[in-house]
């Protein structure tokens, strides 16, 4: 294991790195298949990062998916600086080999926003972050191309893309789909029906950081340690979409 960055945004692209390298290790090495890869992959994740959180930001508090204690007020919500992680994002598309559609998701709130992200693709070998924040190429598409969830991808989404001309492209993971958006596979991501605080924290950093709109489908601020981290839906494109998705949401909701 090489030596942990001292700086919080070489240090969340590392601890995503390992977190990845360790997912890669499960999936190569474990035999497991299904349920019980996806289970081994999460708990593994979580492991490796909340040792690495505890021996090199033992001050710090903790948001995980995978440590349930930490989604109520387990102190969080009084700390100045909070992790906001997902140790594997897009668990369903890690567990059918060799889909490359799952992310690891690092990120630091302080003192209100978000100020650091790092979403890693191990399977891809990349991994974006807010140190060296990503150049979005001008869009290679004439229609535009909407991620949506590979499983279960929201209704009015199709409605959207019918109205925009625009294509849809599934994949997994939140993570993968926003930086889909930075890697110039899609064009937009949008999100309504359900999910947490730490599906979207990290890739929302790395994309607002990257100079794409970020927000929730009313149009307002992404907002993150909250009480509850239940935070349903979201928006991440290109500037020039950010009006027109919004203002077809606003006309006909998300039901
Ligand atoms: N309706 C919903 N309710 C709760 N979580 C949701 C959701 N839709 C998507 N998610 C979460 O968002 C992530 C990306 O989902 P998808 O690939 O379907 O877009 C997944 O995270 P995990 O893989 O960490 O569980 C998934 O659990
Ligand atoms: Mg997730």
């Amino acid at each position: 294991m090489t030596d942990a960055p001292t700086d919080d945004h070489g240090f969340a692209a590392w601890l995503a790195e390992q977190a990845g390298a360790r997912l890669l290790e499960v999936r190569a090495t474990s035999g497991l298949e299904g349920e019980e890869l996806k289970d081994a992959g999460d708990a593994a994740a979580q492991a490796l990062l909340a040792e690495l959180l505890a021996l090199h930001r033992p001050h710090d508090a903790v948001l995980s998916e995978e440590a349930v204690e930490t989604h109520g007020d387990s102190g969080r919500l009084n700390a100045e600086r909070v992790w906001i992680i997902d140790p594997l994002d897009g668990t369903r598309e890690f567990s059918e080999p060799p889909r490359d559609d799952w992310a690891v998701h690092v990120a630091l709130w302080s003192g209100g926003a978000l100020t650091v992200g790092a979403v890693a693709q191990p399977a891809l070998g990349e991994t974006f972050h807010t140190g060296v924040p990503p150049v979005v190429p001008p869009s290679s598409s004439e229609r535009p191309r909407i991620a949506v969830s590979r499983s279960r991808p929201p209704a009015f989404v199709s409605a959207l893309a019918e109205e925009l001309g625009a294509e849809l492209v599934p994949m997994g993971s939140a993570g993968v789909k926003m930086m889909s958006v930075v890697r110039d596979v899609a064009d937009a991501y949008v999100h309504a029906g359900g999910q947490y605080e730490w599906d979207s924290a990290a890739p929302v950093a790395v994309a607002a950081a990257a100079g794409l709109h970020t927000s929730r489908v009313d149009g307002s601020p992404l907002v993150y340690n909250r009480p509850d981290p239940y935070l349903p839906d979201v928006v991440v494109c290109r500037p020039a979409l950010a009006d027109p998705i919004l203002d077809f949401i606003r006309r006909h909701g998300t039901d």
